[in-house]
């Protein structure tokens, strides 16, 4: 039987969970199995405390004049600030998420949410905002002996901290948590009506806060990427596209323009325009904006997916010749780019004479910048949405229409009655893929690109040119270079793609649910922990598996859409390590907030 350090009864110090601070504390139990202590603070809290975060009361220094800032009722200010925040619930939009370039529009919503909270007295504090973000289950190394209880007002304050706490940090499942965020919810609509009458100022920020490398960064990622994407198709229509062979042979650039190609790109765009605008599906609203409104959105991706093949399969019936845009795939890659050049041009310029409070949090008065990463935050002609219209339509639906083009393309080079295995497992899998956003539409609602980042060249290019001709190169690669798949390998490969997806939509639908309703019964048995923005995250369930189960699940199912290709070149990889390295700048982002 393991050993227990501590004795029943004994007066020790026990950290404050996701703190560095250290209270008195009596040891109640001690629960064999889990190795945990169960513990009463002085104002009757008890909690459970794992052995490294008790310290015997003899190794603490005792500090003197013991009024600095740490104290816990110190930190009021900072805990008032998050009462009217209910647990979970996501801010105004640009409040919380990532990016240093909203450091002033974040100082800005917090300034307006002290000014709010001090209207909603009494508080019932929620406490340690800050500290708890940070927990992890391990002692910090920095000990302070703030002694709490200094006056008769400390101790009330303490005492209204804890009895909330042990609910609030969920270190035991969530129901009584889900009672408080009712009657927290009811002071929500007053907090978003205070917050819409405030005026939005955005202040520019300082270089070293730019994302992405600032303007240097933002320069060479917008001229590098077309130049590399060309590159890399280019590579990819090498009889060998070792890496040796690099670099291909380079055509004229006025051999990549067509402007017929330019015509049924735009045909395309327009097609997929008169979808969107189509009223079929469900309206529903975004997370809120800075200034308390929330914009409409109508649901009809699936639709116009179902409606595109419907469009596809009467054009094949009919003997339309899809092999044109297999031999002018580089013409369509150019008209695209084109087309997103006009597009982020008309995006700036309109942006320029947008409202301050329509504008993205991550905007910093950089004009190159800017231009990059987005002014405007929703750009809208009407009620028409240019950010959330390109972020699922155009592209991701033009992915799969490419994927299929490219089937047919192999079935008509290679001379073969049916498509080969490997293209059959890239289609099926990046179109499961797609389907699923599509049919899951209302959760991109939740992304950061929705959320935080304005609409500018970075995401119009990433829609409507980086996804459908990357995104779609194991495709394009398999047309030129065959790969035979065997039953056993394929079987290997669906069980892969399976795991990835099974990780990606259940992490996704859980984080989608809890941001959406916190008070969902159906996650009440989750744990969460408080952080300093007054939101909570999931650490239990699939958010307790792994930091980042839905990036987990996404890479996981890159590789498996990746492995038809075989191993014969890097190339068909690429896509594997692009995304890698997207994700982990994305969690970098998301781990800033
Ligand atoms: N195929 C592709 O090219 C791409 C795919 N994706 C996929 O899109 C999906 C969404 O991506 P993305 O928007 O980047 O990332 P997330 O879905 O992880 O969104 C980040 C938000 O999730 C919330 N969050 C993070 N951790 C937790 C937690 N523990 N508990 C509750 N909420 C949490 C935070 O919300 P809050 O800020 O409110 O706290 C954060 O802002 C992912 O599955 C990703 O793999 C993304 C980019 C490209
Ligand atoms: C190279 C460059 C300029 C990068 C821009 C990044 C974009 C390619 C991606 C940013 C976020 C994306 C998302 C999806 C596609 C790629 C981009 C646009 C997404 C629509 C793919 C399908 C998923 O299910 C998703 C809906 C969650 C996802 C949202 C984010």
């Amino acid at each position: 039987m393991p050993s227990r350090k501590f004795a029943d009864g004994e007066v020790v110090r026990g950290r404050w969970p996701g703190s560095s601070l250290y209270y008195e504390v009596e040891i109640l139990s001690h629960d064999s199995t889990s190795q945990l202590y169960t513990v009463k603070y002085k104002d009757g809290t008890e909690l459970e405390l794992k052995e490294n975060d008790i310290k015997p009361l003899t190794s603490f220094r005792q500090r003197k004049g013991g009024s600095t800032s740490s104290s816990p009722s110190r930190r009021r200010g900072s805990r008032s600030r998050s009462r009217s925040r209910s647990p979970g619930r996501r801010p105004p939009k640009g409040a919380h998420r990532s990016a240093s370039a909203s450091v002033s529009h974040q100082a800005d919503i917090k300034e307006a949410r002290r000014e709010v909270e001090v209207k909603l007295t009494p508080l019932v504090l929620k406490p340690f905002g800050n500290s708890i973000s940070r927990y992890n289950g391990e002692p910090e190394h920095i000990e302070r002996n703030d002694v709490p209880h200094k006056n008769t007002q400390e101790k009330f304050n303490l005492s209204q901290e804890s009895s909330y706490i042990s609910t609030q940090y969920s270190v035991h499942p969530r129901r009584e948590e889900i009672r408080l965020k009712e009657v927290d919810s009811k002071e929500e609509k007053f907090v978003t009506k205070e917050l819409a009458v405030r005026t939005f100022e955005v202040t520019p920020i300082r270089a070293k806060d730019l994302e992405f490398g600032g303007v240097p960064g933002v320069f060479l990622i917008m001229f590098g990427l077309p130049v590399f994407l060309f590159l890399l198709l280019l590579m990819c229509k090498q009889k060998d596209p070792s890496l040796l062979n690099f670099p291909p042979p380079l055509p004229a650039l006025y051999e990549l323009w067509e402007t017929r190609v330019f015509g049924v790109y735009l045909l395309w765009f327009l097609i997929q325009a008169l979808f969107y605008l189509l009223p079929i599906g469900k309206v529903v609203e975004g997370t809120p904006l800075i200034d308390g409104r929330r914009l409409k959105y109508r649901l009809n991706g699936f639709y116009a997916f179902i409606l595109t093949s419907a469009v596809v399969g009467t054009c094949l019936f009919q003997g339309v010749e899809f092999h044109y845009v297999y031999r002018h795939f580089l013409q369509f890659a150019l008209a695209a780019t084109v087309f997103c050049v006009v597009l982020s041009v008309y995006l700036h310029m309109r942006s320029l004479k947008a409202p301050r409070k329509d504008l993205s949090p991550a905007s910093s008065g950089n004009a190159f910048y800017d231009f990059f990463i987005g002014r405007e935050l929703n750009p809208r002609i009407g009620t028409f949405d240019l950010k959330y219209f390109c972020e699922l339509r155009p592209g991701l639906i033009g992915w799969v229409l490419i994927n299929l083009v490219m089937l047919l393309a192999e079935m008509e080079i290679q001379s073969r009655a049916v498509p080969s295995l490997a293209m059959i497992l890239v289609n099926s899998f990046q179109l499961l893929y797609v389907v699923d956003a599509l049919w899951n539409e209302e959760a991109v609602l939740t992304t950061m690109d929705i959320i935080h980042d304005g609409f500018g060249f970075m995401l119009a290019f990433g829609d409507l040119v980086w996804v459908p001709f990357i995104y779609s190169f194991q495709a394009f690669y398999l047309v030129s270079h065959p790969n035979e798949v065997s039953w056993p390998m394929a079987s290997l490969m669906i069980i892969l793609k399976l795991c990835g997806y099974v990780i990606f939509r259940g992490a996704n639908s859980q984080k989608n649910a809890f941001r959406k309703n916190p008070s969902d019964p159906k996650l009440a048995h989750l744990k969460t922990i408080h952080t300093s923005t007054g939101k909570n995250l999931l650490v239990s369930g699939w958010w307790g598996f792994v930091r980042h189960p839905n990036y987990l699940g996404d890479l996981i199912m890159a590789l498996a859409w990746s492995l038809p290709c075989g191993f014969n070149h890097i190339l068909p990889y690429f896509y594997v390590v692009y995304f890698t390295m997207l994700l982990v700048h994305r969690e970098a982002r998301d781990e800033y907030q």
